[in-house]
């Protein structure tokens, strides 16, 4: 790494605190984990970085000290130096760069296939149920009927969740931020903060709802979905049982990000560093898969 040159935070992300980093050596990324990654979670994450970077995969890993030890401590919260990726995400991506990122996916999916961790999904099925709870009547201070319409299709998923599909490791949160482009090329897969074990095709409709709508989730755009889509299959063909159930795990992907947002809502002061993200944006995108 050779010697300190510069450090200056950057102000992304809603997780973690990130710097960019100058060295002699080169450019790293400095990440401190805040409460809401869990120390005992690195380990997993940080095999996981190592074996899809291994594996060819565009995604950084954290860089060793001499004694072997990734996990560092800085101000009190555990730590990371993690390698720089080049690349922008980008923020209205096109139908070929939805396309080269779903391929991305379905390249990551066939790497995983010889990963042996496990780390449970705590924002599965289960989890949507608890966090509607402790959101409760609150839901309805973002929109009136909101807590009738989220039990209601809690109730639906739980009828229809496809839970005998494949499972592996999935990132659960590529979301165009995520991803990092230089041009119509992936140069970086990023944030495995989320990643855990789930049914795989749930990998792919979380990347379809956070990639082809609009911001605000009332326009969808058929082109970026069926490129995303294509993009995959290519490179880890769907199974037809996958696409039967693609709807259903669409609904659970909106479901989870309309909780964790409203949750996040309800729960941050308005003058908090970070940007509350709308949970209703993820309501309009359940409106229409819940209309297919
Ligand atoms: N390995 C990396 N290479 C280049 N930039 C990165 C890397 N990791 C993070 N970043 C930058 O930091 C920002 C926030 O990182 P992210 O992991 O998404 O944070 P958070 O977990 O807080 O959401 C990204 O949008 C990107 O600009
Ligand atoms: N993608 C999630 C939020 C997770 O934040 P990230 O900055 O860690 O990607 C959402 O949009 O709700």
């Amino acid at each position: 790494m050779g010697t300190l040159v510069s450090a200056k935070g950057i102000a992304e992300g809603v997780e973690n605190s990130n710097y960019l980093v100058d060295a002699t050596g080169g450019r790293f990324i400095l990440t401190l984990y805040e409460k809401r990654v869990d120390e005992a979670d690195l380990p997993f994450f940080l095999a996981l970085l190592d074996h899809l970077a291994e594996s060819g995969n565009p995604v950084p890993r954290a860089l060793r000290d001499t004694h072997g030890r990734q996990i560092q401590r800085v101000a009190g919260r555990p730590a990371c130096l993690i390698e720089f990726l080049p690349g922008v995400w980008p923020t209205q991506p096109t139908p070929v760069q939805a396309r080269a990122a779903g391929g991305a996916l379905g390249r990551m999916h066939v790497a995983l296939q010889s990963f042996e961790g496990e780390r449970p999904n705590s924002l599965g099925p289960a989890g949507w149920h608890a966090l509607a709870n402790r959101c409760g009547a609150q839901l309805d201070a973002i929109a009136p009927g909101l807590r009738t319409r989220v039990t209601g299709e809690l109730a639906w998923l739980d009828a229809h969740w496809p839970s005998a599909l494949p499972r592996s490791v999935v990132h659960a949160d590529l979301f165009p931020d995520n991803v990092l482009m230089l041009g119509e090329r992936v140069t970086g897969l990023i944030d495995f903060y989320f990643s855990c074990t789930e049914l795989r095709a749930w990998d792919l409709a979380v990347m379809h709802a956070a990639w082809c709508f609009s911001g605000d989730g009332r326009q969808f755009d058929t082109a970026l979905g069926d490129a995303l889509i294509a993009g995959y299959d290519a490179e880890h063909p769907l199974l037809p049982e996958e696409r039967a159930a693609f709807p259903a795990l669409a609904r659970g992907a909106c479901l989870r990000f309309l909780l964790t947002r409203a949750w996040d809502w309800l729960n941050t002061p308005a003058d908090a560093l970070v940007t509350r993200k709308d949970p209703l944006a993820f309501l309009r995108r359940l409106d229409h898969y819940a209309a297919l």
